[in-house]
């Protein structure tokens, strides 16, 4: 039985046009700053995001850790919501590398307030650490996908600005917020100071994400992903999957929204599974069971539904996907109606 897998967006494989971009890529040596795929695609980025420069990196990791790097000194502070990916799964990336501590701040969905926000921020004591930058994520991964709403997210930031914070924005599933609040990438990211794309996730390429922002900031980014060996030769080859991503895969983001909520309302009506319908915004779906969350994950695996914990307990999350059908969807909630039973 083939597995049907919900793990993560990451899971994607290049399409045939994609690999066909792949091939006749235009490349060079990007540490020179010679590919000129590369060299296009930091362009593109910097533009559809409204900031003024980019950098191409390998991954979505990456991409928080050298903006980090390139805002906050050691001892500095960097206010986050308390389930943001640079707090669960960077290994620990934000105080081993740069010596900067992450204050994790409590969020509803993944969503803070500003009140929250101008709460948290240290006053300037030598006896405090010195807090630095607010790092915001939309969609917000453990909040189930949640888009930031665009009044609010702009209330955080002006909070953040006038107590004189950089701002950062892990955007690894920003296009899922474009296409789910139909307003631009741009709209968020240009209220901050470096904001990051995934074309890894939703949009299927096999690698890359980039980092935009302020010139100086992505000069400086540039200089720590050399620093952490992120310098590459001929990336155009990755450049040219990204390219192509963005010109074919952003709208179609929708259909894997509509394939949540489809998952979503059928995996409402299978007894003992809770879900919450109304919160599925995007891609993803968490799913509540009456057993432990890895007991879950390994007894949907044993019948062909690959899934992943969602932080909670009992929660599992399910991410559609390029490579996820319609009819993928439904046959899966028949092998979990037949695994419950
Ligand atoms: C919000 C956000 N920011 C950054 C990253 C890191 O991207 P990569 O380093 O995996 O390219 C991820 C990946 N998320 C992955 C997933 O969701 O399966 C895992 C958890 O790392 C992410 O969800």
């Amino acid at each position: 039985m083939k597995p049907i897998d919900f793990r993560s967006d990451t899971v994607t494989k290049p399409t045939a046009g994609m690999r066909r971009a792949i091939a006749e890529a235009e490349v060079g040596d990007d540490v020179y700053g010679e590919d000129p795929t590369v060299l296009r695609l930091e362009a593109r980025v910097a533009e559809r995001l409204g900031l003024e420069a980019a950098v191409f990196v390998p991954s979505g990791t990456q991409a928080n850790q050298v903006a980090i790097g390139a805002h906050c000194r050691a001892g500095d502070e960097v206010l986050t919501e308390a389930g943001s990916h640079i707090l669960h799964y960077e290994g620990g990336a934000v105080p081993a590398l740069w010596g900067v501590q992450p204050q994790p701040l409590p969020g509803e969905r993944g969503l803070l307030t500003p009140e929250d926000v101008a709460a948290a921020v240290r006053e300037d004591n030598m006896h405090n650490p010195r807090t630095r930058l607010l790092s915001l994520e939309n969609t917000h991964n453990r909040g189930g996908g949640s888009v930031w709403p665009v009044e609010r997210f702009r209330a955080v930031v002006d909070v953040a600005r006038k107590a004189g914070l950089a701002v950062h924005l892990d955007g690894a599933r920003l296009f899922n917020a474009e296409v789910a609040a139909g307003v631009p990438a741009s709209t968020w990211a240009r209220l901050t100071d470096t904001t990051s794309v995934c074309f890894s996730k939703g949009l299927g390429a096999p690698v890359g994400s980039a980092l935009a922002g302020r010139a100086d900031l992505i000069k400086e980014a540039r200089r720590l992903r050399k620093r952490l060996g992120g310098g590459m030769r001929q990336a155009g080859i990755l450049a040219a999957a990204a390219l192509y991503a963005l010109d074919h895969h952003v709208e179609r983001l929708a259909e894997d929204h509509a394939n949540a909520r489809r998952l979503a309302a059928a995996l409402a009506e299978v007894p003992g599974v809770k879900v919450d319908t109304a919160r599925v915004e995007t891609n993803m779906v968490f799913a509540e069971f009456d057993r432990p969350a890895l007991e879950m994950v390994t007894l949907l695996g044993g019948h062909g539904v690959l899934t992943n914990p969602a932080g909670g307990p009992r929660s599992v999350r399910l991410v559609t996907h390029l490579d996820l059908s319609a009819a993928d969807i439904d046959e899966s909630v028949a092998r979990i109606r037949r695994a419950l039973a």
